[in-house]
């Protein structure tokens, strides 16, 4: 068969983008899925179900605190069904309609499962058949990685592929891992009505991110009940057929209806068998991008959780785009593009309540100085609307000291996900304080708070 210009492995929000774009650059593209179902992790058992069923337990939430707003409306009840029914509908749209765009995209699709038999050829796992390509971009995604926690593998505990399919509503939850996946999951059960307890191996929660971030989310929680155990690990699991009995690192017990494993993912790229295409790992199974999503092979690139250093949709989406324009200019006239993914960003953002958004760069307090940054910070409480919405959390900005250029933003509390794009924009396009400052914001608005934090000081 004639070498194809370019093979997508993995067809989820990144190598989906990716082929998509390398079509549409004029390269005759092949993408080869494995699993039995299209859409990839963001809309199967990712992104799109948890939130709509956070969404679900935000509403349970605020009907049980609209007492402090002088509504008397103060015990929900959720029907479980009925959530079921919306979560299938609005899932299986998302499902449909990127299986309409992928039938009509202009590139091949295969579903098989792929392997490196050398650094051109490919073979697929059902067919037997082999393909050779000019180029290759890797996006495989990740799976759930689990640790061997004695007893755990005989029990029915739940990951996010479990609890994104809500399966039940437990009346107590386990969680174990405080990262985005453990902590969501925390303000979702909570939210519907479970009894939670979260075991974080750390001192903190959100451990990743700047700990005043972590520290404020951990604060809320523990104030609406979920129970946080610091420096907690289990170290042995046993379900009796109803319920989970774990043995803990401080010799107490815990006895609870569901356990869930949220202890971080692993890029699925072991049985890609990389060596035969002369690549290798980083020692958690990530493949090493640089900015414009180039493997340590010239024709082979990668893009998504497999290679991202920070595994978000966005991130794989743009890595995607800017593998297919890398793979255009290799064997084509496809001009030179030197768009990266943009590393610098590092926009994360967390649906916790209250919520966590995390931009740019952000130094331990003690480290500013001798990085030559200052940071402005402002409370929710202190702004208007946010008095008005009862808010809790605070914003914090971190520029140049030398040029006042914007290099940061951080927050936690209502709404700062969406406001934060202001910050994007503003950091990307190298604004500065006083460009900022003469902005003016709407008022009243959660948004508003951006601009108040330079009058901290
Ligand atoms: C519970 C949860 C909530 C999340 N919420 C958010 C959120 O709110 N916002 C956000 O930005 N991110 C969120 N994420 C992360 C986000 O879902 C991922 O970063 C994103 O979906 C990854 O896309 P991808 O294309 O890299 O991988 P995937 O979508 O996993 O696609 C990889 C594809 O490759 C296929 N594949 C694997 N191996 C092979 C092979 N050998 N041959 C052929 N095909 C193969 C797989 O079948 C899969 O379809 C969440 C993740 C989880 C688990
Ligand atoms: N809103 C969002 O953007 C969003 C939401 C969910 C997930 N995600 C993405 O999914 C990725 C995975 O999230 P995650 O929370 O699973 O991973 P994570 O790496 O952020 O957190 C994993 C947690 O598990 C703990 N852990 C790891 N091994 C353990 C062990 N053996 N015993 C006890 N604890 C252990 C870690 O200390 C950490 O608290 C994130 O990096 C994020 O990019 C994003």
């Amino acid at each position: 068969m004639k070498p194809f210009r370019l093979i997508v492995i993995g067809g989820g929000s990144a190598g989906h983008a990716a082929a998509r774009t390398a079509a549409r650059l004029g390269l005759e593209t092949l993408l080869v899925e494995a699993a039995p179902t299209l859409g990839g992790l963001c809309i199967l058992r990712g992104c799109m179900p948890s939130k709509l069923l956070i969404a679900t337990a935000d509403r349970m939430r605020e009907c049980r605190s609209a007492d402090h707003f002088a509504v008397r409306n103060s015990s929900p009840r959720l029907d479980e069904a009925q959530l079921r029914r919306r979560l299938h509908q609005v899932i299986s749209g998302f499902q449909d309609a990127r299986r309409q765009e992928m039938a009509a995209a202009p590139y091949r699709l295969i579903r098989d499962r792929a392997q490196f038999i050398d650094p051109h050829t490919l073979r697929l796992e059902n067919s037997g058949d082999t393909l050779r390509a000019d180029a290759f971009i890797v996006a495989t995604g990740s799976t759930p990685s689990i640790p061997p926690i004695p007893g755990l593998s005989d029990t029915p505990f739940w990951t996010s592929d479990e609890v994104t399919q809500f399966p039940s509503l437990p009346s107590s939850v386990t969680i174990i891992g405080s990262g985005a996946v453990g902590m969501e999951f925390a303000h979702l059960y909570e939210g519907l009505g479970s009894q939670v307890t979260v075991l974080s191996r750390s001192s903190r929660i959100l451990s990743k991110l700047h700990p005043d971030l972590g520290q404020t989310v951990a604060a809320a929680s523990e104030q609406r009940g979920i129970d946080i155990r610091f420096q907690t690990e289990a170290q042995s699991v046993r379900h009796d057929g109803s319920r989970f009995h774990l043995h803990l690192s401080d010799e107490s017990h815990l006895c609870c209806q569901a356990l869930i494993l949220a202890t971080g993912r692993s890029p699925s790229t072991s049985s890609l068998h990389l060596d035969q295409a002369g690549l290798t790992t980083d020692d958690t199974g990530r493949l090493p991008i640089n900015e414009l999503t180039q493997t340590s092979q010239p024709h082979i690139f990668a893009a998504g959780d497999c290679a991202s250093p920070l595994p978000v949709v966005h991130l794989a989406v743009v890595q995607g785009e800017v593998a297919a324009h890398q793979a255009a200019h290799l064997r084509t006239d496809h001009q030179v593009t030197d768009r990266s993914w943009e590393p610098h960003l590092k926009m994360q953002g967390i649906f916790t309540h209250p919520e966590v958004v995390s931009l740019g760069v952000d130094p331990h307090d003690d480290e500013l100085e001798s990085q030559g940054l200052q940071q402005h910070r402002y409370s929710f409480s202190d702004l208007g609307k946010g008095e008005i919405l009862n808010a809790q959390g605070h914003i914090r900005l971190v520029s140049e000291k030398s040029t006042g250029r914007l290099v940061g933003a951080h927050a936690v509390g209502p709404g700062v996900v969406d406001s934060s794009h202001v910050m994007l924009l503003a950091i990307k396009n190298r604004m500065t304080l006083d460009d900022l400052r003469r902005t003016p914001f709407y008022h009243p608005s959660l948004a508003e708070i951006w601009s108040y934090a330079l009058d901290s000081d």
